[in-house]
């Protein structure tokens, strides 16, 4: 069993945090605002899971933190770095170097193997990667048998088992995950969710994950609840209980 080195241990900025962040879409009498003053703190070294009831900005919020849309009004510091003003082409590389992404669908490439997917991210940046850091990852996520395999030969998990290792390998400021485990049995969900976990605990990296299930978001540190592009509330050390409670009062103020 290999030692694992913690990420950056001295960070203390905020890993991401937003001011006056607001996005409308559409004008006139059709126009949305998905995101309507948003204020909030993501911490280095820590697990966010942001939930709340469809249609309440959660996709918005994380296109924004990650640098893939612009807001209306208002700034995104990514790493401290203001990447509201920055060019498209600056945000692009910034968002490479500075962002791990894990989705639903996993999106690795079909015609690389594992190896070839997790190394994907230095092929684009035309890097070298660590080779130990590398070695780490494939131990702790248990891809050490699985490496020359195609996606189309693995199972869903052990392909989102590489979609992390992917998004770990550049060590990136956070790792943004979409419903990491819409696509998966509850027995390998909660092997990713763990997984997950273990990335922020032992190595600390900065994950924020939008999830509709409150089992998945109750793997987090701290739970943020939106509701009408807002921030309704934060649950710390948040039980599956607790996750639900929140979410069925925000489902009262939405009928009262
Ligand atoms: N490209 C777009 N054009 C117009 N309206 C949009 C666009 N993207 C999002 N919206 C609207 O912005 C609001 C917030 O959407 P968003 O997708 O962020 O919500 P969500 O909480 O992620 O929802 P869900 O849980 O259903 O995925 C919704 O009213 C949505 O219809």
């Amino acid at each position: 069993m290999r030692t694992l080195q913690p990420l950056a241990p001295t960070r203390t900025e905020p890993a991401a945090r937003t001011r006056g962040l607001t996005k409308t879409y559409g004008s006139g009498d059709a126009i949305v605002r998905a995101l309507d003053g948003v204020d909030v703190e993501f911490a280095s070294g820590e697990f966010t899971a942001i939930m709340g009831p469809s249609g309440s900005g959660k996709s918005t919020l994380m296109h924004m933190l990650a640098g893939l849309d612009r807001p209306t009004s208002g700034s995104v510091w990514l790493s401290n770095i203001d990447i509201s003003d920055l060019k498209d082409k600056q945000v692009t590389l910034l968002r490479r170097e500075k962002v791990g992404f894990v989705f639903q669908g996993f999106n690795l490439l079909p015609m690389y193997t594992a190896r070839q997917n997790i190394l994907l991210p230095f092929e684009l940046a035309g890097r070298k990667p660590d080779p130990a850091w590398f070695d780490q990852l494939v131990d702790l996520l248990h891809l050490g048998d699985r490496l020359t395999h195609l996606p189309s030969e693995l199972s869903g998990g052990q392909q989102q088992r590489v979609a992390i290792a992917r998004a770990l390998i550049t060590r990136p400021a956070v790792v943004f995950a979409d419903e990491p485990t819409g696509n998966l049995d509850s027995r390998s969900g909660s092997q990713i969710l763990s997984f997950l976990r273990t990335s922020v605990r032992e190595l600390g990296q900065t994950v924020i994950m939008v999830t509709h299930d409150a089992v998945a978001a109750a793997h987090a540190s701290r739970v943020l609840l939106l509701a009408d592009g807002r921030i309704a509330g934060e649950i710390t050390d948040p039980t599956t209980d607790a996750i639900s409670a929140g979410l069925d009062a925000l489902r009262v103020d939405e009928v009262a």
